[in-house]
């Protein structure tokens, strides 16, 4: 949609407002995603559930935006990446992730995984480890004043990652190179390492750097 990212200038306290509002229906989402993969109930049940889905999803797109979510700015510059298939207070497939950021530009989360990521039987599928520390490395090179597309990944599984297990993921940058900004990271489980990642996140030609 031309202009929506610029047009959008949203005051905190609306944020704040929108939050309170599209996150109870996000984890409503998520809840129902681990339901629809375990449920055991009979047939009659889930032709009932999925009529009632699809009555759901004709309410909610009785009013929406032409595209996808973008990052939408706020009055503060404040980006709200809400569609994030890792953070997004909006998106039900990220678990969600709640980045913590250091002072010394480390970045960090605490999650868990239930039985929408799983890969192997009872543990967490690759790609979704991927997913998550690319965005996680990604996070690090932002909060280092760099901003990039991810170049290069490099993954490392070294142990299988337990579904529904606490977890914790780690990134932080390396080096800058010109355009190019190395970070490493990891997701670990209460054992240690399970993926290591380093990734090379690369400032696109012709674009200018984050600040
Ligand atoms: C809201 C806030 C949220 C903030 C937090 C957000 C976190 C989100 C994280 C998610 C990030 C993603 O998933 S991003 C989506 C996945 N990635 C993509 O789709 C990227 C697709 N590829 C591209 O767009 C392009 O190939 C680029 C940008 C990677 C590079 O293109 P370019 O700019 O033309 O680069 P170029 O001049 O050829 O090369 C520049 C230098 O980089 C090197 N180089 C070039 N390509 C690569 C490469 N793939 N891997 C390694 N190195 C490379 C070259 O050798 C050169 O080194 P030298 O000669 O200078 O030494």
């Amino acid at each position: 949609m031309t202009g929506y990212l610029d047009d959008i200038r949203v005051d905190p306290s609306e944020i704040a407002a929108q939050e309170a509002l599209y996150g109870p229906l996000t984890q409503s989402i998520r809840s129902l995603i681990d339901a629809a993969i375990r449920t055991e109930v009979d047939s009659e049940d889930i032709a009932g559930a999925t009529a009632a889905l699809t009555q759901v999803a004709s309410l909610l797109r009785a009013r929406q935006i032409d595209g996808s979510y973008g990052a939408q700015p706020s009055v503060t510059g404040v980006q709200r990446s809400w569609a994030s298939p890792v953070i997004g207070v909006r998106n039900p497939i990220a678990p969600p992730l709640i980045l913590e950021h250091e002072p010394d530009g480390r970045v960090w989360a605490r999650f868990r995984l239930g039985a929408g990521y799983e890969g192997p039987p009872s543990l967490v599928h690759g790609g979704v480890s991927a997913l998550i520390l690319d965005h996680v490395l990604g996070e690090a090179v932002h909060a280092s004043g760099h901003w990039g597309m991810t170049g290069t990944l490099t993954l490392r599984y070294r142990r299988p990652t337990p579904l529904n297990r606490p977890l914790r993921a780690d990134a932080r940058i390396d080096r800058v190179e010109g355009r190019k900004v190395y970070a490493d990271g990891s997701i670990s489980d209460e054992r240690g390492i399970t993926v290591e990642a380093s990734g090379i996140f690369i400032l696109p030609t012709g674009y200018a750097a984050a600040r």
